[in-house]
């Protein structure tokens, strides 16, 4: 902090709000012309702690030296490469169109209405890129401009994607079973062109920043632990084959012309950056464990430094033979990524992840080397109004914002360096960055993805995005990018002398000699493995079928159960129907019978009453005085 009282101040720009470049030329990105970052050759002296392996989350900025220190002349420039990728939108603004040459974005404000109300973003503006790829681009395309090379060379690079969030970050580095992104590409990549030389058994290892050959039982430890870990992944199963034909199809990787006696070990970390904090993607997890991902405490890992090396303290890397292998890793950790539903995208990663494959090889003369490749996803920068972000989210948000704000800082203090602005570039402010730093000191190539999503609603973000990538485009490392780390290795705190190395010669004969029993045994526990398998499929189908048939026979059961019950409930209705029948036939009957009598009997009453009547009139008509009376009744 001295040190930085002691240089003029000047105003700290964030690549979140930057000043407008065309208004302010003091800071202007010149996206054509390159400058000069001088690295010292002893720059890792910088670093305060020593071999001890103390953290180096001090207080204080990392220095990167007086560029008059090392101007060596004749010393390789190179810089970040930075390409630009647009995804494909329904409705394409005109606000972004693309130079002639394919290189330069040109950026106009949407309409008076969407503009900015702020004036620096109501002009034109250029950006150029090292490669410009419109929604037509494929992924293939995108793999062999940005990576391809730098596998075939095998060249240690860093790539980062970074764009607004639902830019097509992750599309770009995982991409799909049918659009595979870079990192199964590159994987493919790696191990088609040493698919001879890979070594069977896990010798070799990065500990704690430095390779080391593995004695017996840490590597038998190192295997068990990797089968453990392996067996707890999903399987692929088509999705595999149809990314490899996918690859196949697109590419012709050649395998290298290694001699045979030349050793290749291959392993990969995975880890997240999650609101400052880092965790690792493929420690095992106990089977018995009934927790979840979200109720699960899961442990926090601290970024060390040792002798300059940075690394992850107790981080699980594992040692893979096949991309298939490394597939089913990668895909188990993304299963413990931290997603969140933001307004902008409903599967938005919440955190920065680094996916890391580090490749060693032994050589015969004892020269072991390493190179490195880190694939990292960048959390979606976000305007915190855009995402409707609350809560927790929010919280998220602004940790995201914050870690990109000290990468857009350390990019462009690396950059100021070189014109003598500044000497200190503010690495432990982030975690990101401090990871990275390999590649923002120019140790490893930087290559950067920008993903832009050309709509007029994202046009001011978009803008950030572009002048962020600006300040990435313009440094140049005056320093060779170290293309492999050769013979850093050690047996656990000793320093080998050439007596050692000889030792490790015999030792590594011995282990080739040693390996066959031991990949013998791999082999049985993996045909065990396979033969269980087969017996709990078939077992299983076993099992179905058996259920299927006891299903069929209840059925059969059941169904005359209800038929017989039916029959004799219809019979019992039928003879409770029919004496119902009868007795009311009876009833009628005997009523009919009683009525009829009745009615007989009134009959009988009034014939007899007819029969007295006339009876009675006879003998009126008898008597004489009624002879007139009798005529007119007549
Ligand atoms: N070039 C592309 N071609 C086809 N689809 C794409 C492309 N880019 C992005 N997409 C699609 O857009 C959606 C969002 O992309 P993606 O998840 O990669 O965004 P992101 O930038 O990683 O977002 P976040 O930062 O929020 O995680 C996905 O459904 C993805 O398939």
């Amino acid at each position: 902090m001295a040190a930085e009282n002691a240089n003029p101040q000047r105003e700290v720009r964030s690549f979140l709000m930057p000043r407008d470049p065309s208004i302010d030329r003091r800071f202007r990105p010149r996206p054509q012309k390159r400058e000069r970052l001088f690295v010292t050759v002893n720059e890792e002296n910088d670093y305060e702690s020593g071999s001890d392996g103390e953290s180096c989350e001090s207080d204080g900025e990392y220095s990167l030296g007086a560029p008059e220190s090392i101007d060596s002349s004749g010393s390789v420039e190179s810089g970040a490469l930075v390409y630009l990728r647009l995804r494909p939108v329904d409705v394409p603004s005109p606000a972004y169109s693309i130079s002639e040459d394919g290189n330069v974005l040109v950026t106009r404000p949407p309409s008076e209405s969407s503009s900015s109300s702020n004036n620096k973003n109501s002009m034109e503006k250029q950006y150029s890129f090292s490669g410009i790829f419109d929604e037509t681009v494929s992924q293939r395309d995108v793999y062999e401009r940005c990576i391809g090379q730098k596998i075939e060379i095998e060249e240690s690079f860093t790539v980062l994607t970074y764009g607004t969030s639902g830019s097509g970050k992750t599309f770009t580095l995982l991409g799909d079973a049918y659009r595979p992104g870079v990192i199964p590409r590159s994987l493919e990549n790696i191990f088609s062109q040493y698919q001879t030389n890979i070594y069977p058994n896990p010798a070799l290892k990065l500990l704690n920043g430095r390779i080391t050959v593995l004695d017996d039982e840490m590597a038998s430890r190192e295997n068990i632990l990797r089968l453990k870990i392996l067996n707890g992944c999903p399987e692929l199963e088509g999705d595999y084959a149809n990314m490899q034909n996918c690859i196949i199809n697109d590419h012709k990787f050649v395998p290298l012309a290694l001699d045979t006696s030349v050793s290749v070990l291959i392993w990969v970390t995975f880890v997240e950056i999650y609101n400052e904090l880092v965790y690792d993607l493929l420690a095992p997890t106990n089977p018995n464990s009934s927790k979840t991902k979200n109720t699960t405490t899961r442990k926090n890992l601290k970024i060390v430094c040792n002798d300059g090396n940075v690394f992850i303290k107790g981080v699980t890397s594992v040692y893979v033979k096949s991309s298939e292998e490394s597939l089913r890793l990668l895909r188990a950790g993304l299963q413990k990524l931290t997603y969140a539903s933001t307004s902008i995208n409903a599967n938005s990663s919440r955190s920065h992840c680094i996916f890391f494959v580090d490749v060693l090889k032994y050589f015969r003369s004892g020269v072991i080397s390493e190179t490195s490749y880190k694939f990292c996803d960048l959390a979606g920068s976000e305007r915190l109004d855009k995402t409707g972000n609350m809560g927790s989210r929010l919280k998220e948000a602004q940790r995201i914002n914050t870690s990109l704000m000290v990468l857009g800082r350390c990019l462009d203090a690396a950059n100021s360096i070189s014109a003598g602005k500044g000497d200190r570039v503010p690495f432990r402010e982030s975690k990101l960055t401090m990871l990275l730093q390999a590649a923002l000191l120019g140790k490893e190539k930087l290559t950067m993805i920008v993903n832009v999503t050309p709509t007029d609603k994202y046009y001011e973000e978009n803008l950030n995005v572009l002048s962020f990538a600006a300040i990435a485009r313009n440094i140049i490392f005056k320093a060779p990018v170290i293309k492999q780390n050769q013979s850093r290795y050690s047996v656990i705190g000793e320093k080998p002398d050439n007596d050692y190395v000889q030792q490790l010669l015999e030792k590594i004969a011995w282990l080739r000699s040693d390996n066959e029993l031991q990949n013998q045994q791999i082999e049985e526990l993996m045909d065990k493995k396979t033969q269980l398998r087969e017996e709990i499929l078939r077992l299983s189908n076993q099992h179905a079928d058996e259920l299927a048939k006891q299903e069929h026979e209840l059925r059969t059961e059941l169904v005359e159960y209800f038929r017989k019950t039916l029959e004799e409930n219809r019979k019992k209705h039928e003879m409770r129907l029919q004496s119902e029948l009868e007795s009311q036939k009876r009833i009628f009957e005997s009523r009919i019978e009683f009525l009829k009598r009745k009615y007989e009997d009134e009959l009988e009453e009034l014939r007899e009453e007819i029969e007295d009547l006339e009876k009675e009139a006879e003998k009126e008509n008898m008597e004489p005085g009624n002879s007139k009376k009798r005529r007119t009744t007549d």
